[in-house]
C-alpha cells in the first residue's frame, strides 16, 4: 500500500479516503428556489456499500437533493461528491452511478425490450443475465410499447434497469411508491442483492417499513435541514418507550422520576413513558408489587411523527 510505504497512521488514513472515497458527500450542500430555501447546509456521508433512506415530508428537499447529487440542479452554496469526483463533473460522476426518478417517463414508441436494451447501451454498463432474471421476478411484460405500461409498471422497467447495471451507486427517488406488496418485497430482495456486491444505495422514501426493512441508516429531513442521521435502533433508543405496569398491591407514586413523562394511573396500572435510561423508574418500582411489566418501542412512524410535528415542510 502507498500509505505504509512511506509509513505515519494519517498518512494511511489520507491515502485510504483517496483510494477509497465515500460514495456520497457533501459539504454545506443548498439550493435555494427564490426566497425558499429548499436545501439547508447539508452536510451528509455515505460509504460505499451501504444502504441509505433518506426521509422526511412531502416538500422536505430530498428530490433537490438527490438534483444536486445527480448535477441536474446547481447548488446555491455547498459542494457535493460521488466518490470523490465533484457532482457537477457529470460525465464522470455518471461512470459510477444509476438513478430512478421518482416519476418514470419512458419513451411512448419503443417496447419495454428495447427500453431496456438502450437504457443498457447509454448506462455505466449492464449484467444482462441479472437483468433477464429481474424481468422474470419482477413479472414485467417487455413486449408492451412504453406508453401502455402504468405507473407501477414504469417503475419496474427503471429500477431493472437500474439494479442490472450493477453500478457502485443507486439513486432511487420514492423507488417503491407504484409498486405493489409482492413487488415491494423484490425490492427488497434487489437492494439486498445490491448491498451484498458491494453496492451504495441512496434511495429516498415516505415508506417506513421499507426503510425499516433495508436501511442501514436513515437520515431524516425537515423543511430543508438534515435533522437526524442513524441506525433504527439508534433512532428508537433516542426515542421514548411506553411503559405499562399493573400492580397486585398499591400503586407507587411515579411524577417527577427522572427519565418518566406522561404517568396514568387507571385502577392496579400504571402507563408511562420513558424519555431517558429506565434505571430510576425501576428503582421506584422495586419496591412495589408488580404483577406485569410491558415495554413498548416506538413504532419508526411515531419516531418520524415526533421529528415532523408541528411546522414542518
Ligand atoms: N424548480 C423549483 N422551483 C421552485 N421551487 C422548487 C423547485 N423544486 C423544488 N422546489 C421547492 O423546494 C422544496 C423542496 O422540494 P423537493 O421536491 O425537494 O421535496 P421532497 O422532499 O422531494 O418532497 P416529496 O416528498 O413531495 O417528493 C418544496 O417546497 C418545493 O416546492
Amino acid at each position: 500500500m502507498p500509505g505504509s510505504l512511506v509509513g505515519g497512521r494519517v498518512l494511511n488514513n489520507l491515502s485510504e479516503a483517496a483510494v477509497h472515497p465515500p460514495a456520497i458527500r457533501t459539504e454545506h450542500l443548498s439550493k435555494r428556489y427564490g426566497s425558499l430555501l429548499a436545501l439547508d447546509d447539508l452536510d451528509l456521508t455515505v460509504d460505499a456499500g451501504e444502504v441509505f433512506g433518506f426521509l422526511g415530508p412531502n416538500g422536505a428537499g430530498k428530490s433537490t437533493t438527490i438534483r444536486l447529487l445527480l448535477g441536474l440542479a446547481r447548488p446555491t452554496a455547498g459542494q457535493a461528491w460521488i466518490f470523490g469526483t465533484a457532482a457537477a463533473d457529470v460525465a464522470t460522476a455518471h461512470q459510477r452511478l444509476a438513478y430512478v426518478p421518482a416519476d418514470v417517463t419512458l419513451w411512448p414508441q419503443l417496447t419495454g425490450a428495447e427500453i431496456l436494451e438502450l437504457l443498457g447501451a447509454t448506462g455505466p454498463g449492464v449484467d444482462v443475465a441479472y437483468r433477464d432474471e429481474l424481468v422474470d421476478r419482477f413479472a414485467l411484460d417487455l413486449s408492451k410499447p412504453g406508453r401502455a405500461y402504468s405507473t407501477g409498471n414504469r417503475q419496474k422497467v427503471a429500477l431493472i434497469a437500474a439494479f442490472a447495471t450493477r453500478a457502485p451507486l443507486l439513486v432511487l427517488d420514492e423507488p417503491t411508491a407504484g409498486l405493489d406488496p409482492l413487488m415491494e418485497r423484490e425490492f427488497r430482495r434487489a437492494v439486498n442483492e445490491a448491498r451484498d456486491t458491494g453496492s451504495t444505495v441512496f434511495l429516498s422514501s415516505h415508506q417506513l417499513a421499507e426503510v425499516e426493512a433495508v436501511c442501514d441508516r436513515v437520515g431524516i429531513l425537515r423543511a430543508g435541514r438534515l435533522v437526524e442521521v442513524a441506525t433504527i435502533p439508534e433512532l428508537r433508543r433516542l426515542h421514548r418507550t411506553e411503559v405499562l405496569v399493573r400492580f397486585a398491591g398499591p400503586v407507587p407514586e411515579l411524577t417527577g422520576v427522572a427519565g418518566i413523562d406522561g404517568v396514568q394511573v387507571d385502577g392496579a396500572a400504571l402507563r408511562f413513558t420513558l424519555t431517558g435510561p429506565p434505571g430510576p423508574a425501576l428503582r421506584a418500582l422495586a419496591g412495589a408489587d408488580l404483577t406485569t411489566l410491558t415495554m413498548r418501542e416506538p413504532t419508526l412512524e411515531e419516531i418520524f411523527l415526533d421529528y415532523y410535528g408541528e411546522g414542518s415542510r
